[in-house]
């Protein structure tokens, strides 16, 4: 058996931490929150597949007004059994669609708290904060003030005030507040920013983020706490009880708590908690996860993690993550799916009748982090039809009881390439169509490593489908039922290797469905990792597949009605 040298040990040292935003449960999860879930989810268990060391960080930024008010509205006791309860549902949707988060971190955990308290007098000490007046347009539903630029009469009743981009209402408002010393930063993020080109990605986004750094009157001073006597849910502010955190404060720390918190990783010290991170024993520091971390964000949020974020963290001398990638909205017929506006598409429903794999493979396929995305359920099961008429019969048909799969494979796994292409020059497009699939799967795990790195899962994806629409085609067009012998042979042979490394690479990208498409050609379970992913690294495989009766990995469904 041949393992795969160089890609195989560039990669084995990896260590990466990729974090959710932390979603605000004042309502039931949607669609969007399930589309950055899976994209961490993709790219921790493909670190884990290459033998990489993973964290990934998901959770509830359970503090503030807006909290408060929706748990007032519903009749709560107190806003803590509020989100205890919707916090269960983001849980029960990561777990609905296979999301293997390390931690689910909630505002309200006790070492969180203790970050956030330690984040601000690292902020104090060095001189970034300060008390003062604050007076300006504030939106409850945004939990910001806006400058008077992004300020305009509402166009259906002219007494109020609306943000031009959120269109939430404004109130003119004047209270006393913390402020952050933002205006010290403007240089400083300018020129990171610049000289890290991937800090954020895509390169659209830096470019937006620059333009708005470096915009006239650009970074104003922002106010980091609210009146306890307005906002009583949130954390007090260290040496102030009548002042609480701004949640924007208390949110962004999560990253840095989930990681063993800001001593630990100032100190380069192993955390004291273990991290329930999976993949090797390495020890690894908290500084380390720290420095290699990664924010999935949506673009709705950019600003508070590509200004105020990394602002913070200059200003408590910490380390700055190494990427924040940002991607684009899912639309409910052309409008930003969200909460608030109840314009949702509910993931529960949709995976409760078409299944996980069809839903993450749909989400991926159809979505790139430039460009938003209408949902239609009736192309979600065209996705699931393809994976059943393309993947599913390919398999199905090079395990009928005409063939000898376990042969096949017994065969040619050790048979250099040569020698086997030269079994078929009799057949010269025969042997050429099966010379390219080879060279396909050749290079399909770097490819998918390249893609899946960069967050392009939509290219991944295509990677996939054409090397199965080459299998099909080889079949289609050599018609292996009407040869024998080594002839017949070697096509079973291609499409089922096709199957196997494919299935093998996507496990991380479709987990239920990859591991039925193994179980169908009988890989066995310790033969599905990185060091088989290349053509003829399996001589096993294959006994009993073409046994009738076995069940096949994807059955049809129709459209749900609705
Ligand atoms: N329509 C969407 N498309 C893609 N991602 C989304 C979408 N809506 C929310 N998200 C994800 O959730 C994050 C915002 O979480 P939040 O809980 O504020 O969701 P929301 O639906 O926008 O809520 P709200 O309507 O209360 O503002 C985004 O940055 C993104 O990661």
């Amino acid at each position: 058996m041949r393992l795969w040298g160089p890609w195989h040990r560039r990669l084995h040292s990896q260590v990466s931490h990729i974090t959710t935003p932390i979603f605000y449960p004042n309502a039931r999860p949607h669609l969007g929150h399930l589309y950055s879930s899976l994209l961490c989810d993709v790219f921790h268990r493909w670190q884990l597949f290459k033998k990489g060391s993973s964290l990934f960080t998901t959770g509830t930024d359970e503090h503030g007004l807006k909290i408060q008010a929706a748990s007032e509205r519903a009749g709560y006791a107190s806003p803590r059994e509020f989100v205890d309860n919707l916090c269960r549902d983001f849980v029960k949707l990561d777990r609905a669609g296979d999301i293997r988060f390390t931690r689910f971190i909630r505002t309200t955990d006790a070492d969180h708290v203790e970050n956030v308290r330690k984040l601000w007098k690292l902020c104090d000490l060095n001189g970034f904060i300060y008390r003062g007046e604050h007076k300006g347009w504030y939106s409850v539903s945004d939990e910001t003030f806006y400058p008077e630029s992004k300020v305009q009469r509402s166009g259906t009743d002219a007494d109020k005030f609306i943000n031009t981009e959120t269109g939430n209402e404004v109130v003119y408002h004047t209270e006393t507040n913390y402020f952050f010393k933002l205006s010290a930063f403007r240089e400083r993020l300018v020129a990171y920013i610049t000289e890290n080109p991937r800090f954020i990605d895509p390169s659209a986004k830096r470019l937006q983020v620059l333009r708005e750094l470096q915009e006239e009157g650009g970074l104003p001073d922002i106010s980091i706490s609210r009146p306890s006597s307005r906002l009583k849910w949130g954390i007090d502010v260290p040496g102030d009880p009548s002042q609480k955190v701004y949640v924007w404060f208390d949110a962004l720390c999560n990253y840095v708590s989930s990681v063993g918190g800001i001593d630990a990783i100032l100190q380069d010290a192993i955390p004291e908690v273990a991290l329930r991170h999976e993949g090797g024993n390495l020890e690894v520091s908290s500084a380390e996860w720290w420095r290699n971390t990664t924010h999935v964000i949506g673009k709705d949020i950019i600003k508070f993690h590509t200004i105020y974020w990394p602002a913070f963290l200059m200003a408590a001398g910490l380390p700055l993550p190494k990427q924040i990638v940002v991607h684009s909205h899912w639309l409910s017929n052309g409008v930003k799916m969200s909460k608030s506006l109840g314009n949702v598409v509910d993931p529960l429903l949709m995976i409760d009748h078409y299944g996980r794999d069809a839903m993450r493979w749909f989400l991926l396929e159809n979505s790139q982090l430039e460009d938003d995305n209408n949902f239609q359920e009736d192309k979600l099961h065209s996705t699931r039809e393809l994976l059943v008429s393309k993947w599913g019969n390919l398999v199905n048909r090079c395990c009928g009881a005409k063939f000898n799969l376990q042969r096949a494979v017994a065969t040619f796994a050790s048979m250099d390439r040569e020698t086997l292409l030269n079994l078929l020059d009799g057949d010269q497009m025969l042997k050429e169509a099966v010379q390219k699939l080879f060279t396909e799967l050749d290079m399909i795990s770097e490819k998918m490593d390249g893609y899946i790195s960069r967050f392009e899962s939509r290219a991944a994806l295509r990677n996939v489908w054409s090397v199965i629409d080459l299998s099909n085609t080889l079949i289609q067009d050599s018609k292996p039922w009407t040869k024998e012998g080594p002839q017949q042979d070697v096509i079973i042979y291609a499409c089922m290797e096709a199957s196997r490394i494919l299935s093998i690479l996507c496990q991380p990208i479709i987990p239920s469905l990859a591991a039925r498409l193994l179980d169908r050609i009988d890989v066995p379970l310790d033969r599905r990792s990185v060091a088989f992913t290349k053509v003829g690294t399996d001589d096993l495989y294959g006994r009993g597949s073409n046994e009738r009766g076995r069940p096949v990995p994807l059955q049809r469904k129709p459209l749900r009605e609705q």
